[in-house]
């Protein structure tokens, strides 16, 4: 999708007339072309050549491997970063590298990878990508969820196995049509995903810092609830929020014991937002029926992580944002954050240190 056709890129570049090469509007002449790094380039998700060939009609991509043989010339003339899904480590040491570096563009809304404060100190921005995630991580949410209700990994398994009966009648699953939701995390990605669960008949329960409006509210049938509330209430409770401080362990073992023993939890945000070893012990116990992970921590787990090992569960490597429309449209939304830096103009989405 061309970045036009969303709002947040509306900053994407200069008017026509700040434009240096008309017939490729909107990209400096090579020379004045701003350096690039590139931490890495959508490793996991197969997209690399043509995520590169976006950024290099804004930029002059430079990669770690030409950086670290050169350091010093090309250290001037790095002036922004691309960080994809692979959240490489920026430390110090890179920043003292690199005198003209004005900002770091993330791609994905996530910056929990990132020291804020550590780079603000160097003068730096950090941008992210929210609207690019929002429908792709929200459809994870709703995957996970309906996998997880329907067993559908289980029913893989029992459909691909030559000596599984192929159904057992005390082989049922639940259904999400008018189930009761949960959603902790109210923004962007919570909202779409009480939208979808609206075309599910479902009750949904919300609870975020800030209340959403009535109007918007009203649109999607949702209610503002307590957390207790909500955790007692839920068939299926959906973590969608941010990790920060605050947010860290946020479901624990009191939560969970809140939690309906019929009860399934979700998580699209990070690992880190949930206790692990208190979840892996209410699974165990069955003091909620099953959990749907897209995050966990660290990731992948370690082999023989007792997650693993369970039949209530269903993990995903992280891939909320994994399709080739989220990958491009994360990078036009943080081409357009950059360059917004580099232009001096109003930037998108600019992510302050707390
Ligand atoms: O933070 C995000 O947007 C996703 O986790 C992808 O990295």
């Amino acid at each position: 999708m061309p970045a036009e056709g969303r709002g947040w890129a509306a900053a994407e570049v200069g008017g026509a007339a700040e434009r240096t090469v008309p017939e490729r509007p909107g990209v400096m002449a090579e020379q004045e072309l701003p350096g690039l790094l590139i931490m890495d380039v959508g490793g996991t998700h197969g997209v690399q050549e043509s995520l590169a060939a976006l950024l290099k009609k804004h930029f002059c991509v430079i990669t770690m491997k030409e950086l670290l043989e050169n350091k010093k010339e090309m250290g001037k003339k790095i002036q922004s970063i691309f960080v994809s899904e692979c959240r490489p480590a920026i430390d110090k040491e890179l920043l003292e590298s690199l005198p003209n570096l004005k900002v770091i563009g993330n791609s994905g809304v996530g910056v929990d990878h990132l020291n804020l404060k550590m780079i603000s100190n160097f003068g730096v921005k950090v941008t992210n990508t929210p609207h690019a995630v929002a429908d792709s991580t929200a459809d994870m949410g709703m995957a996970l969820m309906l996998a997880s209700a329907r067993r559908l990994v289980e029913g893989s398994q029992i459909a691909v196995s030559p000596d599984t009966k192929y159904f057992a009648a005390d082989w049922l699953g639940v259904e999400v049509t008018r189930a009761t939701l949960g959603i902790i995390g109210m923004g962007r990605i919570g909202y779409k995903v009480a939208q979808r669960a609206r075309a599910f008949e479902m009750k949904i329960l919300y609870h975020n810092r800030n209340r959403r409006s009535k109007e918007e509210e009203q649109a999607v049938g949702a209610c503002y609830s307590e957390m207790e509330d909500l955790l007692q209430q839920s068939d299926f409770v959906m973590l969608v929020v941010n990790l920060t401080p605050e947010t860290e362990k946020l479901i624990g073992k009191k939560e969970l014991g809140l939690m309906k023993h019929t009860a399934t939890l979700i998580n699209i945000s990070r690992g880190a937002v949930i206790d692990q070893d208190a979840l892996v012990e209410a699974l165990q116990n069955k003091t909620i029926k099953a959990a749907a992970l897209d995050v966990t921590y660290p990731e992948p787990l370690p082999r023989n992580h007792p997650l693993l090992k369970l039949n209530n569960v269903i993990i995903t490597p992280h891939i909320g944002t994994a399709t080739v429309q989220a990958t491009h449209m994360m990078a036009e939304e943080a081409i357009a954050n950059m360059l917004s830096v580099l232009k001096c103009q109003p930037i998108p989405s600019e992510v302050f240190p707390q």
